[in-house]
């Protein structure tokens, strides 16, 4: 019997900047590895699920779950819940050890990585699995353009003149928290930046590292198997020595970001498209992704925002099992869902 304990990674990360993609690319190249995976959504909708579910990882091609493979944790921020909802599936699979190589985990892109990456030290999971690595990715153009720069212009008031209160914005702790907690860091979208840009981007992440941690810049997550699963880093014994912002705070403040559901009957592409187009100018809106039910279409509209870019394809057909809908997820700051929802109703066909 192999007593060795089971490789862990956690794949962390800002909203949008690629988990769901770089965890689809190992999956998809995966060379026989049994990988249980976790995905963890802040939201209500288990979008990223769904993904992985239509590139047949978690269910058959009729929709039917295959038991064991994907477990979703929507619904909260892991670092959060780590007790409630984390043990219990670790648990599960500590059971099952002897059918599983490995285990891939993506962080909600507003989770923290340090509690989760913490809670492997507890009995019950220290002596079954360990933490191969904590991958960071990094939207590469996103960091480029400031997005998440340290800006005290754009922290208010009351919090400057307390000093008690950090000073820094909620993205920039954010970022810094999952780059302090990193043992690699990717950076993605290589293919939309230039020299100069990926530069910028480089800089501005190496400025939060230790030298010993690199960066490796992707497209899509697209980065040979063995690298993003083979760090040996025992992460859970060294990462108490990683900074974090919210190490003496019980909660981090989800306050900070607003996130809701909008249902919507069927819509136009063309429409919807321009709608959220114009909904991300006005709004400070980080994150939509969702699916869209296109009269006359046989199969489901992925959308997928990040900041003001949108990718939208035709991702399956709908299951014989599903009414088609439109369900959108927004996530971002001081958003009003009702007038997300007025914005949108020029999209309903
Ligand atoms: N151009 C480009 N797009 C990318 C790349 N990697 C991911 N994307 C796109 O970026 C969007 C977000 O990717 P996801 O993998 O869903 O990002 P995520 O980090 O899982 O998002 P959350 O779970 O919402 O935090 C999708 O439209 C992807 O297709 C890349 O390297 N280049």
């Amino acid at each position: 019997m192999n007593h060795a304990k089971i490789p862990a990674t956690v794949v962390t990360g800002f909203l949008g900047s690629g988990k769901t993609t770089l965890l689809r690319h190992i999956l998809e190249n995966a060379g026989g590895r049994r990988i249980a995976v976790i995905v963890n959504e802040f939201g209500e909708l288990g979008i990223d699920g769904e993904i992985l579910k239509a590139c047949g990882i978690g269910c058959d091609e009729d929709g039917n779950e295959v038991e064991g493979q994907l477990y979703e944790l929507a619904n909260g921020c892991l670092c959060c819940t780590v007790q409630d909802e984390f043990l219990p599936v670790m648990k599960q699979l500590a059971a099952r050890r002897a059918d599983l190589d490995h285990v891939l985990i993506e962080t909600s892109g507003l989770a923290l990585p340090k509690p989760l990456v913490q809670a492997f030290n507890w009995p019950e999971i220290a002596t079954v699995f360990t933490v191969d690595a904590v991958v960071t990715v990094v939207d590469g153009p996103a960091t480029a353009a400031g997005q998440f720069a340290e800006d005290l212009e754009a922290v208010d008031a009351q919090r400057r003149a307390d000093p008690e209160l950090d000073h820094e914005s909620p993205l920039h702790e954010l970022f810094e928290d999952q780059l302090s907690a990193a043992d690699l860091v990717v950076l993605n979208k290589t293919d939309l930046m230039d020299d100069a840009q990926r530069a910028a981007a480089e800089a501005v992440v190496r400025a939060e590292l230790p030298d010993s941690v690199k960066i490796v810049p992707a497209r899509s997550g697209a980065l040979p198997v063995d690298l993003l699963l083979g760090q040996r880093r025992a992460a859970e014994s060294t990462i108490h020595l990683r900074d974090s912002h919210h190490d003496h705070e019980e909660d981090h403040d989800h306050d900070e970001f607003d996130a809701f559901v909008i249902d919507l009957p069927a819509v136009d592409r063309d429409r919807l498209l321009a709608a959220l187009a114009a909904l991300v100018e006005a709004h400070a809106i980080y994150r939509v992704k969702g699916f869209a039910h296109v009269p006359g279409k046989p199969m489901r509209l992925l959308v997928q925002g990040v900041g003001a870019r949108f990718d939208s394809h035709y991702d399956r057909k709908w299951f014989a099992t599903e009414t088609p809908a439109t369900r959108l997820v927004f996530i971002g700051d001081e958003l009003d869902e009702a007038v997300l929802r007025r914005g949108l109703q020029a999209a309903i066909a």
